[in-house]
């Protein structure tokens, strides 16, 4: 039977962190589509468009392959807000579906994390999470990723990212991000990486029993 897990949420809620965790357990195919977006702005920026450039942006998505991915890149902050713009173009959404629904129908399943995956990029899947955390947590948790990854980092401005972002995302006609109507939600902030883990492991088990039964 396939099994099929969308992990949906705002910024820096930990949806790629569990999405790899439950990937990992369950040796399944994991697919970040925020690399999708992210990648689509990238390739505009390259080519010196600007980010409103509808059909730029189509083709730049069209175009995309998974294995050119520069992920040190793609998660940075300037690429974060340059990727939201893009999500609120329908018709980028529209050039993704395909690569995103493909990913999801390998016989044996996969996992994947966004903003629309439980609502309109599978509908049917097997587990649908829907992760949040206060926008304080998230923006403190993104600021110790960015520099990590050695940006210099300002909380305040992350902070402001965050919520700009959410609002961007959650107001768009297309694909606003919420939860799916049978979605499980699950609040991470007082939670660490290993109790987020266990609630998602948890919530994955339920569905996968759900759907054996
Ligand atoms: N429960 C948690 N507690 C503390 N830090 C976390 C937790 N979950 C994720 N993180 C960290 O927060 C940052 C953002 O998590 P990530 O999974 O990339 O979020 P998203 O995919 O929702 O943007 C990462 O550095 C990650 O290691
Ligand atoms: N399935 C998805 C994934 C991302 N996105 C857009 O892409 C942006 C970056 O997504 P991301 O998941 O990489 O961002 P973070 O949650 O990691 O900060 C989001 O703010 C959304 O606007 C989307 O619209 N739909």
């Amino acid at each position: 039977m396939s099994f099929v897990i969308a992990i949906d949420g705002p910024a820096a809620s930990g949806k790629g962190t569990l999405a790899r965790r439950l990937a990992a357990h369950y040796g399944l195919p994991h697919l970040d589509t925020g690399l999708l977006y992210r990648a689509t702005a990238c390739a505009l920026m390259d080519e010196g468009l600007p980010l409103d450039d509808v059909e730029a942006a189509v083709e730049a998505a069209r175009g995309l392959s998974l294995i050119d991915f520069d992920e040190a890149r793609l998660r940075g902050r300037e690429m974060g807000e340059a990727a939201s713009l893009m999500g609120a173009m329908p018709a980028v959404r529209a050039a993704l579906i395909d690569l995103q629904r493909n990913f999801a129908s390998r016989p044996e399943g996969a996992v994947l994390d966004g903003r629309d995956i439980g609502t309109v990029i599978c509908p049917n899947a097997t587990v649908k999470v829907f992760v949040t955390a206060s926008p304080e947590t998230r923006a403190q948790r993104r600021a110790l990723e960015l520099a990590s990854r050695g940006e210099e980092v300002d909380y305040a401005a992350i902070l402001e990212d965050v919520k700009r972002r959410d609002a961007r995302d959650s107001e768009r006609s297309a694909a606003p991000l919420k939860p799916a109507a049978d979605a499980v939600l699950l609040d991470t902030s007082e939670l660490d990486r290993e109790q987020a883990f266990a609630a998602a492991l948890a919530i994955a088990e339920g569905g996968r029993m759900k759907a054996r039964a």
